[in-house]
């Protein structure tokens, strides 16, 4: 069976700059899921055109719209860039500006262009899955999502809270600590 060999990690966007290119449906659904995931993430978009949705959605996040076609310069101080546009001299132009300045580049439409893949999402509170289906199938990825926003209990960040709590009251060493938080957690993964 094939298998996913891409390691999930979970950025802090505060600390980031990313650059989407292109200001299309992709650029928009794009830059929606990740003010959903990390709605304090800083984006920068450069296209020529932008849609009302986008230009919406911008007000309500930290991104900048430039309305400018693609430069090397624009990836400058970036971190990750994401590039959506309809032509694709220019992703590639991007895809190879940015591997030039060993930054991380995803070309959205074009998975062996992509240095990672955007996931499906599902955030409860402090708890966060990401989902991906190695590039194969993104609508797997849409419904997995969904499948799991309806069944992780809302109150799931309770536990996370308790647990918190409950941890930095345990004294010992390190050993003696994970002993009692598996000991205490023991029941949610016994099968019935
Ligand atoms: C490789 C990847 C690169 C990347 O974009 O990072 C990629 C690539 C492509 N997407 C395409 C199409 C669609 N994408 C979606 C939806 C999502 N796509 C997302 C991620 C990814 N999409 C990355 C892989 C993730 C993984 O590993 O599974 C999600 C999960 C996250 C997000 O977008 O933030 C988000 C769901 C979010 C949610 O709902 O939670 C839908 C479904 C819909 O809109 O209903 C469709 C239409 C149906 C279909 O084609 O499946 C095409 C074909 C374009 C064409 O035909 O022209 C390509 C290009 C190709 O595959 O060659
Ligand atoms: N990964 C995905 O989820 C999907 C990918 N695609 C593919 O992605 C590509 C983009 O699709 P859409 O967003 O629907 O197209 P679109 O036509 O809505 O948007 C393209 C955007 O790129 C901008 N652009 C063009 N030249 C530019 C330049 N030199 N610099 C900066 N911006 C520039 C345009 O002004 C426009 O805002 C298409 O090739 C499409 O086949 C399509 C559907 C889903």
């Amino acid at each position: 069976m094939e298998r996913n060999n891409l390691y999930p990690i979970f950025l802090k966007t505060k600390n980031l700059q990313v650059l989407i290119v292109g200001g299309g449906f992709v650029a928009e659904e794009k830059l929606t899921f990740l003010l959903k995931s990390s709605p304090d993430a800083n984006v920068t978009i450069v296209s020529p055109m932008f849609r009302e949705g986008t230009i919406a959605l911008a007000k309500k996040g930290n991104v900048t719209l430039i309305e400018d076609i693609y430069k090397k310069d624009f990836i400058q101080g970036k971190h990750i860039v994401v590039a959506t546009t309809d032509i694709p001299e220019v992703n590639v132009d991007v895809y190879k500006d940015c591997r030039a300045e060993a930054k991380l580049v995803n070309v959205a439409d074009n998975p062996p262009y992509c240095d990672f893949y955007m996931g499906g999402i599902v955030t409860k509170g402090n708890v966060k899955v990401a989902i991906s289906t190695n590039g194969k199938s993104p609508t797997t990825a849409k419904r997995l999502r969904q499948f799991f926003e309806e069944v992780i209990p809302e109150n799931i960040d309770d536990l996370v809270k308790n647990l918190n709590e409950y941890r930095k009251t345990i004294k010992g060493n390190f050993e003696e600590k994970v002993e009692k938080l598996n000991e205490f957690t023991k029941s949610l993964v016994e099968k019935k």
